[in-house]
């Protein structure tokens, strides 16, 4: 399973995260995934860990102030892109503008969305993977596999149905292995997260209890 924890704005450590991020993907079979604010992209992929942007813009070198760009993110050291979050919403043409973006710099990709008809529109942009995340889980402590089982196969058959080879993630509320195993149960191919890491009192602890039934 791939598990990408999302850091979002939480006033957390990156660096600390990182480091047990990196260790317990050494150590288990699950592959983790740091996306941290852009400014700390470089330091948190010197820790080793595998480091993604949480957004990219559409936009080439340029007179573009404010934008993350794309080349910049891979020179820090990331290798993936977020779009779309649920708390970061792009216009469809500008997700079809970043993904190409990404794929200058070779990224892998997770478009997210609400619901399954917002899964099948961005698979058919042809990212790496689609995560399905129900807003009103999201930050609860309510995990997705648990609440609302049914959003995440239909996410899956959505996806399937449009490209067989987007992998489907799903989120929102995801804070123990328990949850992993669930969404793994339902067809998802990772988990996104952030809360359930960020805000924990002990993030390598939170890390390796997600892991350990992988
Ligand atoms: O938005 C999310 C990941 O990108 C999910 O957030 P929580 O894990 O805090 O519910």
């Amino acid at each position: 399973m791939f598990v990408l924890v999302n850091l979002k704005a939480y006033p957390c450590d990156p660096v600390e995260v990182a480091t047990a991020a990196h260790e317990v993907s050494e150590s288990s079979d699950a592959d983790v995934a740091i996306a941290p604010q852009a400014a700390a992209i470089e330091t948190v992929a010197g820790t080793g860990v595998e480091t993604w942007a949480q957004h990219v813009s559409p936009n080439e070198h340029g007179s573009h102030t404010g934008s993350t760009l794309a080349e910049a993110a891979a020179e820090a050291g990331a290798t993936g892109t977020l779009l779309n979050h649920s708390e970061n919403r792009l216009k469809l043409a500008d997700i079809d503008g970043s993904l190409d973006a990404a794929e200058r710099v070779d990224f892998d990709t997770v478009v997210c969305a609400n619901n399954p008809d917002q899964v099948a529109a961005a698979a058919a942009l042809g990212p790496d993977a689609v995560a399905v995340e129900p807003p009103e889980l999201i930050g609860t402590g309510t995990p997705v596999s648990q609440a609302d089982p049914d959003i995440v196969r239909d996410a899956v058959d959505a996806a399937a149905a449009v490209d067989e080879s987007v992998d489907v993630y799903c989120g929102a509320g995801i804070s123990t292995g328990d949850d992993v195993v669930a969404a793994e149960e339902l067809g998802a191919d990772g988990v996104l997260l952030a809360s359930g890491v960020a805000k924990a009192d002990d993030p390598q602890a939170a890390l390796e209890d997600l892991v350990d039934p992988l």
